[in-house]
């Protein structure tokens, strides 16, 4: 069974303002609950693409979305391929995007995905099962220097070192195989007084090998941008991030986007040129209310952000680099 609680759905829904005959794309339709809410609203001239790169999500949605199947797209691919699938059908304008990030319930649940410190499973972390880089390339070959880097930037870990010396070490002996092997290496890296703290002493490792393996930061940057390009005036971006990486990504993107460029004193009016693109719906992010809270733990960690198109799109609105320092 492929169950996926839909995270800040009436939100979501609300803020996309879904108009009957427009063009949407669902970039993560995982087990389908927002394209379906999304699909609903549309009528026999509107039509939703839904991506997934991973072919389980992407089976169980086509089944639970089977009334809609006449609405909708199905396209299996990594959403960094959005514009180059769309134009595929002809499409080069579109009213609203849905992204939705991170891993579905199905695939931390499902040990053999191997994205889960709590189940001993082979190190995997792949979303798309064709990929050829798991993490079992990561924990066993990338260099210490590399660990390091990742555990830092992406795990926000303070013992990121103390980590990858005991993976340096104990790869040396034999290569680390599974989950439960690395979630011990961790443990036996981490004081004591700080294991007992802040959750799973794994978690923020097993985050940052995850956002390694699927490079998840620089696909959704870029994915980000050819939505930006993709949306009509007056349609809109929806944004669910569940870690503070990716929601400043889309936070500092957002700012970019909606900021008008800094113009001579003496001009009376923003050139063209330099009106921001974008305007922000809500200044702060949406978080769940109580009620959502009380059926789904998952929920906590969810951010909602939406910006909505005022101007066609320019390149130097681009937030380039600066997630990456
Ligand atoms: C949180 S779930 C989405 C849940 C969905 N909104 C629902 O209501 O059921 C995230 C989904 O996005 C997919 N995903 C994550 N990154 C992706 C990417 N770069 N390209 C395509 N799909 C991606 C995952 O495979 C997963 O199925």
């Amino acid at each position: 069974m492929f169950e996926h609680y839909s995270v800040l759905k009436e939100e979501t829904i609300k803020g996309l303002e879904i108009k009957p005959n427009g063009i949407y794309v669902d970039c993560t339709v995982g087990g389908g609950g927002h394209s379906l809410e999304i699909a609903s609203r549309l009528n026999e001239n509107g039509r939703l693409f839904a991506f997934d790169q991973d072919t389980q999500a992407l089976e169980a949605a086509k089944e639970r979305l089977h009334v809609y199947q006449d609405r909708i797209t199905f396209i299996h691919s990594n959403f960094q391929g959005l514009e180059e699938n769309l134009s595929e059908f002809g499409i080069t304008q579109v009213e609203g995007f849905l992204f939705d990030l991170g891993v579905s319930s199905p695939q931390l649940d499902q040990a053999d995905r191997g994205f889960s410190y709590h189940q001993d499973a082979k190190l995997d972390m792949r979303m798309n099962q064709s990929q050829v880089l798991t993490a079992y390339e990561v924990v066993n070959e990338w260099s210490y220097e590399q660990l390091v880097s990742i555990f830092f930037r992406y795990g926000e870990e303070k013992f990121s070192k103390g980590i990858a010396r005991k993976i340096e070490k104990a790869r040396e002996e034999k290569p680390i195989g599974t989950t439960g092997e690395l979630v011990e290496i961790i443990k036996d890296a981490i004081p004591a007084p700080a294991r007992r703290k802040g959750g799973h002493p794994a978690k923020r490792i097993f985050q940052a090998i995850r956002i390694a393996v699927n490079d998840e930061l620089e696909v959704f940057n870029q994915a980000l941008h050819q939505a930006a390009k993709l949306t009509g005036v007056n349609g809109r971006i929806a944004v669910i991030t569940f870690h503070s990486l990716e929601d400043r990504l889309c936070k500092q993107a957002f700012k970019t986007w909606s900021t008008d460029k800094p113009v001579p004193r003496n001009l009376p009016i923003v050139p063209e040129t330099h009106q921001a693109p974008f305007k922000l719906i809500s200044r702060k992010p949406i978080i769940a209310q109580d009620s959502e809270l009380d059926e789904n733990r998952r929920s906590r960690s969810a951010k909602l952000r939406i910006v909505e198109k005022i101007n066609e799109w320019n390149n130097d609105f681009r937030y380039e680099e600066g997630w990456k320092k």
